[in-house]
């Protein structure tokens, strides 16, 4: 496979500081969220919980699963249409169906298995309406920067997990949209494949400046990966703490894996996340 090129051209990733002075891009206010309110089988899915993300900031979500993490990220998009209570904010609007300033990632790939690289690339971008043109040449960019240039007129099933992945991410930075949410995008790779996954989204994300809520049940991922990491408790999801992640940019998620500061984090945060599990048990 072809090593990921066109990044070296754009800022480096140690300027990489998220603007903590500038409005929140996302605002999360006393949220609370409880499905079939009113209803015998109610649960209360997240309770009071209030967050916020500066421009360019790099935030993952942590917590025993039912917590509520696909919760949240699914009442950004608007997607949710049951009530909430609480404020809701993306870039100073409440969310809204089919926002253009949000791009979505899962764990599966999600690949039409029809469709080329190139055509899954910029299958968003024809979602949204972009002239031809314009999709074809961003989606081959992009296909260049997640290391698939050779692969473009490949259909999904000639790929690898992890290319499809590389796929999936080139899509999702198509878009060029200024806020991403992930949810566990690499839960399902094999663990080199995704500490080189992790790698190349720091890289774009340096590059490309997005605002990102990642949705993540691996420790390690969340701290090689984060400015903050926020650990919740169980359901119903509370958020228990806020822990900033102060390893200097850019990071080797390899390197990371030898240094104590690194080991630290992780023992901080498994504590944390032991502690928000057992208060509701
Ligand atoms: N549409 C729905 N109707 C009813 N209950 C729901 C609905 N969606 C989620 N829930 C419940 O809300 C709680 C939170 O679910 P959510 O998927 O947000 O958790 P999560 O933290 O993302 O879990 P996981 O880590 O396992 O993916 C769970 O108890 C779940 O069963």
């Amino acid at each position: 496979m072809s090593r990921p090129v066109g990044l070296a051209q754009t800022a480096p990733a140690h300027e990489h500081i998220a603007a903590v002075n500038l409005p929140p891009t996302i605002a999360i206010r006393d949220l609370t969220m409880r499905f079939g309110a009113g209803t015998a089988d109610a649960v209360l899915a997240v309770d009071n919980v209030s967050l916020s993300l500066a421009p360019g900031e790099f935030v993952s979500l942590v917590g025993p699963s039912g917590c509520g993490k696909t919760t949240i990220l699914n009442l950004l998009t608007g997607l949710l249409k049951e009530e909430a209570d609480g404020d809701v904010r993306v870039l100073g609007r409440p969310p809204r169906e089919g926002n253009p300033d949000i791009a979505y990632m899962l764990a599966r790939d999600s690949l039409l298995p029809w469709r080329t690289a190139l055509d899954n690339a910029a299958f968003g971008m024809e979602v949204r309406g972009l002239p031809r043109r314009e999709r074809e040449s961003r989606a081959r960019d992009l296909l260049q920067q997640v290391g698939l240039g050779d692969f473009a007129d490949k259909f999904p099933k000639a790929l690898s997990h992890g290319m499809r992945q590389r796929c999936a991410l080139a899509r999702t930075f198509a878009l060029d949209s200024p806020v991403l949410l992930m949810d566990e995008p690499f839960g399902a790779l094999d663990a080199q494949t995704k500490l080189t996954l992790e790698d190349l989204l720091m890289q774009l994300w340096s590059a490309h400046r997005k605002t990102v809520v990642f949705v993540t049940h691996d420790l390690a991922e969340a701290i090689a990966l984060s400015d903050r990491v926020i650990v919740m408790s169980a359901r119903p999801g509370r958020i228990v703490a806020d822990v900033a992640i102060d390893l200097p940019r850019p990071r080797d998620v390899r390197k990371l894996q030898t240094d104590h500061r690194f080991h630290d984090l992780y023992a901080k945060l498994w504590r944390l996340l032991e502690q928000g599990a057992a208060a509701h048990e």
